[in-house]
């Protein structure tokens, strides 16, 4: 689905290459994270992939396109089956929630009538249906990030990337979009995000690409973040060790909350119950969020100036060459259903929240979001499905709720 054989991308200027000869495999349905230190190359990576840099040498094929053979008048076309999120915010600030989600297909000729089947399913699947009367600036940063999702997979994109959406966003409300990402890719879309939030990195589980100074140092199936996941609390600075058991903390009360990890005022994330107006939440619901600014976005990368459809991309034969052969020579195998370990619950006095990369903890991740589960996200929306189970969903449009004005 993405494949990358000996990648090289020298920004003009500069002195040494962004990425240096990448070798990279992305299948379909993957959750793929990209992590690595500040100018590393993970946004440089994404752009390749959206075509919006291309690479000094090496090949790159996306949805079986050879990218080096696109010609620029194709490529709104090929961007069409990718939705992109950006940490800083681009949601067009005159245009309702509902604006905002059907323009992406207004640009691309969709009939009125898809756009009106499209959008409110759409909203309804990240728990904002009855939100798309407002703008913006009337939406917390969450709030406006999920609007930001919406837009980017209402066209049904087949690869979603996004690159540090949860960037600005505090922990508990970062969660719930990290979920709702999870929730997308369990419906078939291959997701691939830059990230530097380590927690959220250990608790996925997923795929983990690292980057150093523009090489692949790690590729391994199920990892955590990296080193830093496995440093003792004990041996961090104080402000350090702060920061990650707060946001452990909170993590871990709105996965399981029945396993202690109790959030609390100090960490001054818990705001308000998302979870719906009945105040019960469903398995899995992400019980806290918190209005907040927020500089994510989810962009669409249509190109406004092209009205036609692009017609069906099949996929490229080179693309499903064998996995190893793309892999770092230390990734480590996938983990077998039968090879899970379900972690115990910690012990409430645990106080080392400390999450060990590798280590599967079943315990703080949702079972429906698990890959074997079946989610058909058309159905779930159809019934509200998606958004209740996700705890996104309200009975009514409160009010109250509204985040700062930007
Ligand atoms: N348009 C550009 N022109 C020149 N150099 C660039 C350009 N874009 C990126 N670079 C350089 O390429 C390297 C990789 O940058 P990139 O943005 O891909 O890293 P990153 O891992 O995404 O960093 P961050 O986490 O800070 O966003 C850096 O040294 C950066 O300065």
């Amino acid at each position: 689905m993405i494949l990358f054989e000996n990648v090289t991308k020298q920004y003009r200027g500069t002195q040494r290459p962004a990425l240096d000869s990448i070798d990279l495999k992305i299948d379909r349905g993957e959750f793929v994270f990209i992590v690595g230190a500040s100018g590393s190359g993970k946004s440089s990576c994404l752009q390749l992939i959206l075509r919006q840099e291309q690479p000094s040498s090496g090949n790159i094929h996306v949805l079986g396109q050879d990218l080096g053979r696109i010609s620029s008048r194709k490529v709104p076309y090929f961007r069409r089956n990718l939705g992109m999120v950006f940490q800083d915010f681009r949601l067009l600030t005159d245009k309702t929630v509902y604006e905002n989600v059907a323009f992406s297909l207004q640009v691309i000729g969709k009939s009125r009538g898809f756009i009106q089947e499209a959008v409110p399913d759409t909203l309804e699947m990240v728990g904002l249906g009855n939100k798309s009367k407002r703008y913006p600036h009337e939406l917390s940063g969450g709030e406006q990030q999920r609007v930001a999702i919406a837009r980017a997979i209402v066209n049904k994109p087949a690869i979603l990337m996004a690159d540090e959406p949860t960037g600005n966003l505090d922990p508990a409300t970062s969660l719930g979009i990290m979920q709702l990402l999870r929730a997308i890719n369990a419906s078939g879309t291959t997701v691939v995000m830059a990230t530097h939030e380590a927690t959220f990195v250990d608790i996925m589980q997923q795929r983990v690409v690292e980057l150093s100074q523009g090489i692949v140092v790690r590729d391994e199936i199920g990892g955590g973040y990296g080193e830093t996941a496995s440093i003792p609390v004990t041996e961090l600075p104080a402000v350090s060790a702060q920061v990650l058991r707060t946001s452990e903390e909170v993590v871990r009360a709105a996965l399981a909350p029945e396993f202690g990890g109790e959030a609390t005022a100090a960490s001054g994330r818990i705001g308000r119950s998302d979870a719906g107006a009945s105040g019960v939440a469903p398995p899995g619901a992400v019980p806290v969020e918190i209005p907040g600014s927020s500089d994510a976005v989810v962009e669409t990368v249509d190109d406004a100036s092209e009205v036609s459809d692009a017609g069906g991309i099949g996929e490229d034969p080179a693309t499903v060459a064998d996995d190893a052969r793309y892999r770092a020579p230390h990734a480590t195998p996938p983990e077998t259903e039968a090879g899970w370990t379900p972690a115990e619950a910690p012990a409430e006095d645990d106080d080392d929240l400390t999450v060990v990369a590798g280590q599967r903890r079943d315990d703080r991740i949702p079972a429906f979001l698990e890959p074997g589960e079946d989610i058909d996200p058309v159905k779930l929306a159809s019934e509200g499905g998606v958004a209740s189970r996700l705890g996104l969903s309200r009975d009514e449009d409160d009010d109250t709720d509204v985040g700062p004005v930007r």
